[in-house]
């Protein structure tokens, strides 16, 4: 991935970008060939003999991609970037000869509107430009391009210490052609603008490098101009190969967005959690009950959910789809989740109030008339709604952290009936949440099915780690819930299927991230370290994690990278290298857990 804060690109092993929306990252695509072929638009630029790179890393701490071939030619490198957005979005990609000297190729293929658009591309001197309904591309080339079928291309050699540049960018086709950057300059400041941002970082424990691509990856995924927080740069990307559960991951969830804050404050960076909190609070603005679980980058409400019938999918993994039901779903668990990071932007920074606290109070009354409520959960299950255990202890959190609100930081509110509240649904949630049968708590009330989600009950303060109740959750989800040593969300046939959806899914990574957290939480630190190291190995080439993984054929699946899965990473090797494995749980909790009670 490279991207400039406003959007990314995917760049394949083989040169190729098959995968860029512009100018924003749920703008349409103008390359998808990742969701069909090269027909539907990429930009391929490496050996003319092709195959894949022979290596490839990030410049230290930046997101410019290098990728080198060695071939029996010689040796060359393609450095590509995307500079911070000035008037326009750029790429920028170089190619230097490193050694010998070496037939290169380029093709570019524009095809806006998620692949189906071939523009009008025409030659002007050393420049192309392509135009087709609201899109507009310019090309400066330092090479002359042959230009056919709305295909330009290229076939050039470079020596050892030459370097021929390309800059692309885009803008709306009723705009003038906006200034083209200077490809040398737009690297400079490209990893200018990495290098300073990633000064702030404070993190000092162990497995540095993983976490720092990590959090470079996090904020990658942040859409600058609003304070928006995505769950992943891609659409459709198949949770089982060839299988229908693909989804629009380019949108801002509540509780994705909740947890990438966590992560952020976890390692210094305040600026990203303030301006998630303004954007929180612009999307959030209206009626409460009408908060929804997911917004779009600059806060907007309406993301209907259609089937893209032009493009096959992933390896054949249709439908393609584009916006997101689960808008409309009702996931309880969310209201607890953005008041659990509004309570620790409070705890991390003095101006975190005001109007944000009008809001919670807003959140608050709704919870408390909608707790008791069956709802989709946090993995949006499409089937019949629930009494989800987790969904419960969210609403448990929710009126813990008001409570805490007035008791620590002296905010206003009726304090009694939340502390009555969060004494009910704990209460609830242990009567009929626990199968004392099996020792475990269960998916939902009365369920035969597990949810890794059970075990972040001791992470949020529910209960605490040596609970048997938690012992017992963390056992059955390491027993019954992994695949290969990987944890699955559910077991999608259990209760004869929860999730209203065909197939099944890899093994979800931040939730073996989670089991990580939860073994080291128990007291079984070697297995954490032995888990975590694994899930290390489970990144690509470039320290980028997907939403899911496959134990079995060792292959990332779902969008990529996921905010998610690096906010694992990243809150995992906090925790191993000393952070403690959660906000430590209510002191009345614990004196409950000692004496047995629920
Ligand atoms: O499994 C069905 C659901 O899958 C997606 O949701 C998942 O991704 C979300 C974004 O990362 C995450 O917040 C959620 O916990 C995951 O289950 C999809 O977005 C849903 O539409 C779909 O119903």
């Amino acid at each position: 991935m490279i991207g400039d804060l406003h959007t990314a690109a995917l760049v394949g092993s083989d040169g190729s970008i098959d995968w860029m929306c512009l100018p924003r990252f749920d703008s349409p695509a103008c390359f998808a060939a990742l969701l069909g072929d090269e027909d539907h638009g990429s930009w391929r630029l490496g050996p003319a003999a092709g195959g894949k790179c022979t290596r490839r890393r990030y410049r230290t701490d930046t997101l410019i991609l290098e990728t080198e071939w060695d071939t029996p030619e010689g040796a060359v490198r393609v450095t590509d970037a995307m500079p911070p957005r000035g008037e326009a979005a750029d790429i920028v990609r170089v190619v230097e000869g490193l050694d010998g000297a070496v037939r290169m190729s380029t093709v570019l293929r524009l095809r806006f509107g998620y692949g189906k658009v071939v523009p009008w591309v025409r030659g002007h001197g050393p420049h192309l430009s392509a135009i087709a309904g609201p899109d507009a591309a310019w090309l400066e080339a330092e090479v002359p391009l042959d230009i056919e079928d709305g295909t330009a291309s290229a076939e050039f050699t470079v020596a050892a210490g030459e370097r021929v540049a390309f800059v692309l960018t885009h803008h709306e086709s009723h705009h003038d052609r906006p200034t083209a950057v200077d490809a040398a300059e737009a690297l400079a400041d490209t990893e200018s603008f990495w290098t300073e941002w990633i000064g702030d970082l404070s993190y000092e424990g162990e497995w540095d490098e993983a976490v720092r691509r990590s959090v470079i990856t996090l904020k990658a995924l942040t859409y600058a101009p609003t304070g928006g927080i995505l769950a992943a740069a891609t659409t459709a990307l198949p949770e089982e190969l060839g299988g229908v559960r693909n989804w629009d991951y380019r949108y801002c969830w509540l509780r994705d967005a909740s947890f990438v804050l966590a992560a952020m404050l976890g390692t210094g960076f305040r600026d990203e959690a303030r301006a998630w909190r303004h954007w929180l609070l612009r999307a959030a603005a209206g009626d409460p009950a009408d908060l929804q679980i997911m917004y779009g980058l600059d806060g907007r409400h309406w993301l209907p959910e259609i089937e893209v019938d032009w493009l096959p999918g992933y390896e054949g993994s249709a439908p393609v789809r584009i916006g997101n039901a689960a808008t409309g779903q009702f996931q309880l668990d969310v209201w607890g989740e953005t008041l659990d990071a509004l309570h620790l932007a409070r705890a991390a920074d003095d101006e975190a109030d005001g109007d944000a606290w009008e809001l919670q109070k807003g959140l608050l009354a709704f919870v408390a008339e909608h707790w008791a409520d069956p709802d989709d959960s946090l993995w949006e299950v499409r089937g019949e709604r629930r009494h989800f255990v987790h969904s419960k202890v969210m609403a448990w959190v929710a009126f813990d952290r008001a409570v805490q609100a007035v008791e620590r930081f002296g905010l206003d509110g009726p304090v009694e009936e939340w502390r009555a509240l969060r004494d009910r649904v704990h209460a609830q949630v242990c009567e009929r949440g626990f199968d004392a049968d099996r020792g475990t708590f269960t998916q939902f009330y009365g369920s035969k099915g597990l949810d890794a989600a059970l075990l972040l009950l001791p992470m949020v303060g529910f209960l605490p780690w040596e609970d048997p109740r938690v012992v017992g959750t963390v056992e059955a989800v390491q027993r019954e819930l992994t695949h290969g040593g990987y944890v699955l969300r559910y077991d999608p046939e259990a209760d004869s299927g929860v999730d209203g959806l065909p197939g099944r899914e890899g093994t979800f990574l931040a939730c073996t991230f989670w089991l990580v957290d939860a073994l080291q939480g128990i007291g079984r630190e070697d297995e954490a370290r032995a888990l975590f190291e694994r899930l290390l190995k489970t990144r690509n080439d470039l320290g980028l994690l997907a939403e899911e993984y496959d134990p079995a054929t060792g292959r990332h699946l779902g969008n990529t990278p996921q905010a998610y899965s690096h906010v694992g990473l990243v809150n995992s090797a906090r925790h191993l290298s000393g952070a403690p494995p959660a906000a430590r749980p209510r002191a009345d909790a614990r004196r409950e857990a000692s004496e047995g009670k629920g």
